[in-house]
C-alpha cells in the first residue's frame, strides 16, 4: 500500500505515477491549506477487504458499477467502487470514465460534507477501483422514502442545510466544481446522521477547456435542470435546480418523478401549489407540518426560488445556506415531529419555546399560511427567555426578506 499525500489542486494525473508523498496545493472549505492523504492499494489487498467482492458484501449498484462494504486492515470500514463494464447506463450521458472523473475531483479535495475518497488502485491491468469514506446509514432517499423511520422537521432541515453547505463548498472552490448529478440518492448519511454529497462520476471543474465544451449534459431525469441543455448552458445554478428538487423532496416525502401522482414531476405539482399560498398542500402527509406558519412558507419559498426557470434569479448556494441556517436554528432538532417537546415545556415554564416564538412575531396565529402577515408582525410583551426569543427575532427578520421578495417565477 502506498500513499499519496496531497495539498491537491494541480493535476493528480502525477498520482497515477508516484506511490510516494506529494505535495500538491489545496483550496479547502475556507481557503485555508489542508494535507490530503490518499492510499494507494494493490487490487488483492481489496480483494481481502471484501472477502473477493463477494454478493454479502454488496452495497448497492449505480449505473457505473457495484459498490463494496470493505474492511481494511485495521479494521477502517470503506465503500469500495468496482466499476462493470456490463452496468446499464440509465442516465443521459456517456458515463463510462465515471470512475476516473470521480478520482479526478474527489483527489483535490475534501470536506466534512462530502464523502471523501480514502485511496484508489492503480488503472492498470484492471479497472481502477475507488476507495471511499463508508456511510453507514444509507442515503437520503432511503431516510426519506422508508416509512419507518420518518424523520422531523428539524432533522430534515439540518440534513438540507449540510447537503446546501457541501454545494456551497464545491461552487466556491476556484475553479468552481458543478457535482451534476445531485440527487437524494447521491446524499449518503454518516453514523453521526449527518449529509454527505456523494458520486462525483460526473462532476466537472468548471476551467474553460476543451472537455468542459464538449461534455454533454448529463444528470438523472426528475432533477436536471431545464435550462441545461448544451454543454456552455452549464452552471453552478443547474445544482441549484436539482437541490430545490431535492428540498421539495424532503418537504412532502414525494420523489421526484412519482407515476402514481398527477402530474408526476413533484415541481410541476408544487410550484402551482406554492404560487397561490397553499403550503400546508406540499407538506409531508406522514407527520404534522411544521407548526410555525414562517417556517413552512419560507422552506416551500426557497426550493421554488432555487427552481425558478430564470437561472440568473436562483439563489446561490451561499444564499441557500444561509436561509436554511436560520431556519435550522428555529426549528429545534429533537422536535418531537413537531408535537410540543415535553422538556422544553418544563424548562420553559408556561408554553414551549417555539409558540412563544411565535406569539412574539406573529399576528395571525393559527391563519392560513397563505395569510401569514409577517412583514406587520409586532413584538408583543418581552418574555422570560428574552436572549433566545430576540435572537431568533433576527433571523426571522432574515427570513421575511427572502420571503418579501415574493415572486418564484
Ligand atoms: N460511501 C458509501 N457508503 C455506504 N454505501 C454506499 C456508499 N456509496 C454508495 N453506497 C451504496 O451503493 C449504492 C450505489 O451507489 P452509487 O453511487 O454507485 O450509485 P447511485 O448514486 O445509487 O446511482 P447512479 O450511479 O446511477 O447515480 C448507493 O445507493 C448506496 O446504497
Amino acid at each position: 500500500m502506498g500513499y499519496l499525500s496531497c495539498k491537491a489542486e494541480s493535476a493528480i494525473s502525477t498520482a497515477n505515477s508516484h506511490t510516494t508523498s506529494k505535495k500538491l496545493n489545496y483550496h479547502s472549505e475556507n481557503e485555508k491549506e489542508r494535507t490530503i492523504k490518499i492510499q494507494e492499494f494493490k487490487y488483492k489487498e481489496l480483494e481481502e477487504a471484501t472477502n473477493n467482492f463477494s454478493e454479502q458484501k454488496l452495497l448497492g449498484r449505480g449505473s457505473h458499477g457495484l459498490v463494496y462494504k470493505g474492511v481494511l486492515h485495521g479494521g477502517r470500514l470503506v465503500a469500495i467502487k468496482k466499476p462493470s463494464r456490463t452496468a446499464q447506463r440509465v442516465l443521459i450521458s456517456d458515463r463510462s470514465n465515471e470512475v476516473d472523473n470521480e478520482f479526478d475531483i474527489l483527489s483535490k479535495l475534501q470536506s466534512p460534507r462530502l464523502v471523501n475518497l480514502v485511496g484508489f488502485t492503480k488503472n492498470d491491468s484492471q479497472d481502477r477501483l475507488l476507495v471511499v469514506e463508508f456511510m453507514s446509514n444509507g442515503t437520503l432517499y432511503d431516510v426519506l422514502h422508508s416509512n419507518s423511520r420518518v424523520p422531523n422537521w428539524g432533522r430534515r432541515i439540518k440534513l438540507a442545510l449540510q447537503t446546501a453547505k457541501a454545494l456551497d463548498t464545491l461552487h466556491s472552490l476556484n475553479p468552481p466544481v458543478i457535482h451534476r448529478d445531485v440527487k437524494s440518492a447521491n446524499v449518503l448519511i454518516d453514523r453521526s446522521f449527518n449529509a454527505r454529497l456523494g458520486d462525483f462520476g460526473l462532476a466537472l471543474r468548471c476551467v474553460d477547456d476543451y472537455r468542459l465544451r464538449s461534455t454533454p449534459p448529463a444528470g438523472t431525469m426528475g432533477y436536471l435542470d431545464p435550462c441545461y441543455v448544451t454543454p456552455d448552458n452549464l452552471s453552478t445554478k443547474t445544482d441549484v435546480f436539482s437541490f430545490g428538487i431535492l428540498l421539495l423532496e424532503i418537504i412532502s416525502g414525494r420523489k421526484a418523478i412519482d407515476l402514481g401522482y398527477s402530474p408526476p414531476s413533484i415541481v410541476d405539482w408544487a410550484i402551482p401549489l406554492i404560487k397561490i399560498g397553499k403550503f400546508l398542500a406540499i407538506y409531508d402527509p406522514r407527520i404534522m407540518p411544521p407548526r410555525d406558519a414562517l417556517v413552512r412558507k419560507q422552506l416551500a419559498v426557497i426550493a421554488a426560488k432555487c427552481v425558478r426557470s430564470n437561472r440568473d434569479r436562483r439563489p446561490t448556494m451561499k444564499e441557500v445556506v444561509e436561509y436554511l441556517s436560520g431556519l435550522h436554528k428555529l426549528v429545534p432538532l429533537h422536535s418531537w415531529n413537531n408535537f410540543a417537546n415535553p422538556c422544553l415545556m418544563v424548562e420553559t415554564v408556561g408554553r414551549p419555546v417555539e409558540s412563544r416564538v411565535l406569539q412574539v412575531n406573529s399576528k395571525g396565529k393559527g391563519s392560513e399560511d397563505g395569510k401569514f402577515d409577517g412583514e406587520n408582525a409586532k413584538v408583543g410583551t418581552p418574555l422570560k427567555d428574552s436572549r433566545r426569543v430576540y435572537s431568533d427575532l433576527g433571523y426571522r427578520s432574515k427570513l421575511m426578506d427572502v420571503i418579501n421578495e415574493s415572486e418564484f417565477h
